[in-house]
């Protein structure tokens, strides 16, 4: 039977010419890296695609990270979206752009782009209540200020890592609140984070705030996010001035970047606010709605515990973005920004171990055994889908990771 096109692809397919999500891969035995756009299960060399047809894009596209393109704007996105659809589209291509696909099983993903500044908000409203009366039961789930700002901190960009790569299993000083000194040592409380990342491409200047109008100014597309967490090394190091040692380990992302225009029939309206916010924040008016209908499913060792709808998070990614700059802080290309964890209202909705496991004390009944937070050979998995034109799914690929035992025991 005669190979199969990497073109003709089944009816429906998740990763059909209505997605296409931006990579970089190399070959084996070839260390260069390149910009690829993945067809259902192929990647296309972009750069070499864009060569063979004589595009004006060639020079963005040859290149070894995303960034060069992210740098481009908006309109530059759109174009370059528009000539890679006809590649792969239009048949008068077909002959020129066959032989340039590579099957994904044949080449290596790598980060697709130089993360720049990283940070992590904490906008769902389920998550945050959860996480308030696990930590602070004696205090009312959310904080005053919760729905007056998206709550964020500046994270560790240079962990960012991308989907695949094994995670470490930090150590550091944990003290459980009957132990009268803290200790140091391997977390015994790995967690996950379910969250969808936020990847810039236009800057900003120094000074200036990015209105919410501007989100797709300077937001180029978004990505899986898992923000592995140490929940024992956390309550002890991060009063008064935010996560450290317990979130800077890894973070690891999706190796897909799916561009906000794929991504035009998943926008959906937010939920209910019950607090009016400060005109910066206030999306009442916007023409677009802020949301997006992410359906997430988390698996660990290939079972599913969890599946986080994103279309319930309380606050959007255009509110994080306006928030972040609000005080003049510029955008570079590169920054990446997570939405926080995705919990949604029921508890198989809960994006993090300590919420599904309640912090332990209800362990997860899984095939490979009793778990409350990740012993060393775990495997977390995270896939998501949106809905796309026609009733078609854009699938956001996978960010998967698993846990290595610790290095420093000191
Ligand atoms: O409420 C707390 O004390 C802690 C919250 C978190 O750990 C959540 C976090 O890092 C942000 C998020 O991913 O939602
Ligand atoms: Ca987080
Ligand atoms: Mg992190």
């Amino acid at each position: 039977m005669p190979e199969q096109s990497p073109l003709d692809l089944p009816e429906g397919d998740p990763f059909g010419p209505h997605n296409l999500p931006y990579g970089v891969f190399s070959l084996p035995g070839d260390d260069r890296r390149r910009v690829g756009v993945r067809l259902g299960s192929h990647v296309l060399d972009a750069g070499a695609a864009a060569h063979a047809l004589g595009s004006p894009y060639a020079s963005l596209l040859a290149q070894p990270t995303l960034n060069p393109l992210l740098a481009g704007g908006r309109q530059t996105w759109s174009d370059v979206r528009r000539a890679l659809t006809a590649w792969v589209t239009v048949p008068a291509h077909r002959e020129a752009v066959e032989p340039l696909f590579h099957a994904l099983p044949d080449v290596t993903l790598h980060l697709p782009f130089e993360v720049a500044d990283y940070v992590d908000f904490y906008a769902s409203e389920n998550h945050a209540t959860n996480l308030g009366k696990l930590f602070r039961p004696d205090s009312p789930g959310l904080l005053p200020n919760w729905k007056h700002l998206p709550v964020g901190y500046h994270g560790r960009s240079g962990t960012v890592v991308v989907s695949g790569t094994d995670v470490v299993r930090p150590c550091g000083q944990r003290k459980a609140p009957s132990a009268t000194e803290p200790s140091f040592g391997p977390s015994a409380k790995l967690d996950i984070e379910a969250e969808v990342g936020f990847v810039v491409g236009a800057p900003s200047a120094l000074g200036t705030a990015v209105p919410l109008s501007s989100f797709r100014d300077h937001v180029f597309g978004l990505c899986l996010l898992n923000d592995w967490s140490a929940r024992d090394i956390q309550p002890w190091e991060y009063v008064p001035l935010g996560p450290f040692i317990a979130k800077s380990f890894a973070t690891s992302v999706s190796a897909w970047i799916t561009p906000l225009e794929a991504l035009d029939a998943a926008r959906v309206a937010p939920p209910a606010r019950d607090v009016q916010v400060l005109p910066y924040l206030d999306d009442s008016d916007e023409d677009e709605p802020g949301g997006f209908d992410l359906h997430i499913t988390v698996a660990l060792n290939g079972e599913v515990v969890s599946e986080p709808p994103f279309a319930g998070m309380y606050w959007t990614a255009a509110q994080m973005l306006s928030h972040m700059t609000v005080g003049g802080a510029t955008l570079r290309t590169g920054d990446l920004y997570g939405s926080g964890t995705v919990s949604g209202t029921e508890p198989h909705q809960r994006g993090s171990l300590i919420e599904l496991t309640w912090n332990g004390t209800e362990p997860l009944e899984l095939p490979t055994g009793k778990r409350t937070f990740l012993e060393d050979g775990d495997e977390v998995t995270m896939t998501a889908w949106a809905p796309g034109p026609d009733g078609v799914r854009v699938g956001l690929g996978e960010v998967t990771g698993r846990i290595g035992p610790a290095r420093t025991t000191t």
